[in-house]
């Protein structure tokens, strides 16, 4: 469904003396097979929406190539239009018009008749839980509703490959928890590929079949997240002892099956790939040399410690990397980028964002 190589995204910035360059996407290549799920995770800045601009056609790239449902990105935009559902980081509905009535539009610039839109957009306002909403404002909306009416566009035409950058970024728990069962649905009941961008961890281990991970414009991971998890991080082994000495013997003895052992205070600490074999193995031995332990625990991996091991930094501090370096180019002033193709409201969908019906 998807096929990138060698993605590059190059942006220019300020003016003058203030010109800088961005390289946003650095040499992604990508594969999405049909009926998959695929997350699409990182932190702040790291590229997601620049890729997932290239992949929609809304952004030419810098280099690389890229087929999107069978067609070719630069060469034949207007059928990867028609082939693909998008629903953008900001959604893409008019405040000032009815739900029902922008549904039914989006589904004719994409060549529905209007009786087939109108019933398609019921099919979906009952699917995606917005029955009775059909003649309410957008600008009424909660922000859950908001977002499932963007997925309704998003679907009007049927295609058969979604994408949804953020789809759940400001919405309360409750709405991001109903919202995934939605995305879930989707593929369940339409078999839709879908490739989702977020920068939730908890989204990406419910939702997707795999999981790729983009730091600073390149693919760092892809795998499930059972797979990055055993494979990365190991389970997190905490020992708590009663005094120093203890501390001391049980350092050592779990640094004998652990290569980053820390202590703090009276907790003894360290990454145990497959704990739940080696644990048993470790407590005889501590039992042997006479170590009482106050408590154990065994946490198991999280994305956050498949990121941390493949970066070196957690996804928190990422993104707090992301903004002060965001802050610093702002201070650059816009550039010509700003704008273009990338720099349009991200508010207009693929199929209108350029002005052209599919
Ligand atoms: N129009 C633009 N002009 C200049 N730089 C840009 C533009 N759009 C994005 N960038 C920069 O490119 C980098 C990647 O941005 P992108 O929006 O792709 O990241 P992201 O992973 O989607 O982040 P977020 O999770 O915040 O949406 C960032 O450093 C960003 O500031």
């Amino acid at each position: 469904m998807i096929r990138a190589r060698g993605l590059v995204h190059t942006f220019h910035t300020g003016q003058g003396k203030q010109r800088r360059e961005v390289q946003a996407v650095r040499g992604v290549d990508l594969d999405v097979a049909e009926g998959e799920v695929v997350g699409f995770l990182g932190p702040n800045g790291a590229g997601k929406t620049t890729t997932l601009r290239i992949l929609t056609t809304l952004l030419k790239p810098t280099a690389g190539t890229a087929t999107v449902a069978g067609y070719d990105v630069a060469t034949q935009p207007v059928q990867v239009r028609r082939s693909i559902g998008y629903c953008s980081q900001v959604g893409s509905t008019f405040s000032g018009a009815y739900a029902g009535d922008e549904v039914v539009d989006h589904g004719m610039l994409y060549g529905m008749s209007k009786r087939a839109a109108v019933a398609k957009g019921h099919e979906l306002f009952d699917r995606l839980q917005l029955d009775g909403l059909w003649r309410r404002m957008p600008k009424n909306m909660s922000g859950g509703q908001k977002r499932r009416l963007d997925i309704a566009m998003a679907l009007i035409h049927s295609p058969s490959l979604v994408f949804l950058d953020e789809p759940t970024t400001g919405l309360d728990p409750q709405a991001r928890i109903n919202l995934w069962q939605h995305i879930a649905d989707l593929r369940t009941k339409e078999g839709a590929t879908i490739f989702l961008t977020t920068h939730y961890l908890d989204e990406a281990d419910a939702l997707a079949d795999r999981i790729v991970i983009i730091d600073r414009g390149e693919i760092v991971a892809s795998d499930t997240a059972d797979n990055l998890k055993a494979a990365v991080a190991g389970d997190l082994v905490d020992l708590e002892v009663a005094g120093p000495e203890q501390v001391a013997i049980t350092r050592d003895k779990l640094a004998s099956i652990s290569a980053d052992v820390v202590v703090e205070g009276h907790h003894v600490r360290g990454r145990v790939p497959r704990a739940g074999r080696a644990v048993p193995g470790l407590l005889r031995d501590l039992e042997g040399a006479g170590v009482a332990l106050e408590s154990i625990e065994v946490l198991r991996p999280t994305l956050d410690d498949v990121f941390l091991t493949l970066t070196g930094r957690s996804l928190r501090d990422a993104e707090a990397d992301a903004a002060v370096a965001d802050t610093d180019l702002d201070a650059g002033g816009p550039g010509p980028d700003e704008g273009g193709p990338g720099g349009s409201p991200a508010g207009a969908s693929a199929a209108t964002e350029e002005g052209v019906s599919a």
